[in-house]
């Protein structure tokens, strides 16, 4: 069944080549976490073929496809080097036409944005496999499956959009994605998860284990550090009660302890995910964008070889509105919530 929800664009020769003219003229800009970076992403987006415009305009006005594949981006396999085993990457400018990339699109999603707290403040994350992590429930797992989420399903400021650009996947290891038809929830049920009944805890990303020592800000972490002593209670369902918006991670979320019919409305809603998850193997050169108010991602159990060849991702969180984050961030211009 092809489902509208999600869609794939596969690049021409034509296009690639487009993209990768744009990408050299912005072969001066330095790809560091300032807005600077956006204005000259934000300007040069403007020039990336229309078909991509056309598709990602589509999805931020329509609120639909959920999720949008583009494949046959070119990746220079020798010129990114060796899927690194640490965060940060050793070589950064190795990648930067693909952070570009990935910064690119963002532009025509809304701004990107990054956290203080993970990823040491970079503004776009590597995604691959690290050892010691491998049952973790993080991006840098392999051997468990990153169970299904809403993208920092804590945070009021989580991103609107995901982006997640593919380096390398020899493993073809699957990405999930699935939103539930809501058609098929009681009105009681609907009704329950509408409200703010569920404890939602912050993933480990967000620790100072987790970042290096000179990218800490120890009051951005104590501020993590609050949210998962004292769990805020939301809702899963949010927005139009008629066509609401989805906020779920079951891995660090809990129905309120005692509460039976907040238990088996969720129960239901994640059955319904899970009857209708679909399956993605990102490729080399393949971007996926999930609008995060309406779909869930994760990624299925892969052995990592940890021999530089390893699956390698690069992801950007996507907002649609930096205001909502101006309280949370040091000054209008920087990105960092
Ligand atoms: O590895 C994947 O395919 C998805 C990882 C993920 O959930 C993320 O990076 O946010
Ligand atoms: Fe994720």
């Amino acid at each position: 069944m092809t489902d509208l929800q999600l869609r794939t664009v596969a690049l021409t020769h034509e296009e690639n080549t487009e993209v990768d003219d744009l990408l050299r003229t912005l072969a001066d800009v330095p790809v560091d976490s300032t807005v600077a970076l956006l204005h000259r992403t934000r300007l040069a987006a403007q020039e990336l073929p229309l078909r991509i415009r056309t598709e990602l305009t589509g999805m931020r006005l329509y609120d639909s496809p959920r999720a949008l594949v583009v494949t046959g981006f070119g990746i220079d396999d020798d010129r990114i080097g060796p899927t690194p085993v640490t965060r940060p990457a050793p070589a950064p400018e190795r990648t930067r036409n693909q952070e570009l990339l990935l910064l690119l699109h963002a532009a025509l999603l809304g701004e990107a944005f990054g956290w203080a707290t993970q990823q040491n403040g970079r503004l776009v994350h590597d995604v691959l496999p690290i050892p010691g992590e491998e049952t973790e429930q993080m991006g840098s797992s392999s051997k468990a499956e990153l169970l299904w989420h809403t993208e920092d399903a804590f945070h009021p400021l989580r991103c609107d959009y995901v982006g997640l650009l593919c380096l390398r996947n020899h493993q073809r290891a699957v990405t999930t994605l699935g939103w539930p038809d809501l058609s098929r929830l009681t009105p009681e049920d609907r009704a329950t998860l509408l409200e703010p009944r569920y404890l939602i805890r912050p993933d480990t990303s967000h620790t100072p284990e987790q970042n290096a020592a000179d990218a800490q800000s120890a009051e951005r972490f104590a501020a993590i550090a609050e949210m998962d002593d004292t769990p805020e209670h939301v809702a899963v369902l949010f927005g139009d009660p008629e066509d609401p918006y989805l906020r779920i991670d079951p891995a660090y979320m809990s129905p309120a302890p005692g509460d039976a019919a907040a238990r088996r409305a969720y129960d239901t809603i994640t059955t319904l995910i899970e009857d209708a998850l679909q399956y993605v193997a990102l490729e080399a050169g393949s971007l996926l964008l999930v609008d995060n108010y309406q779909a869930v991602h994760g990624r299925k159990p892969f052995v990592a070889a940890y021999d530089g060849r390893d699956r390698w991702l690069k992801r950007v969180n996507i907002t649609r509105d930096l205001r909502r984050s101006r309280s949370a961030r040091q000054s209008a211009t920087s990105l960092l919530v």
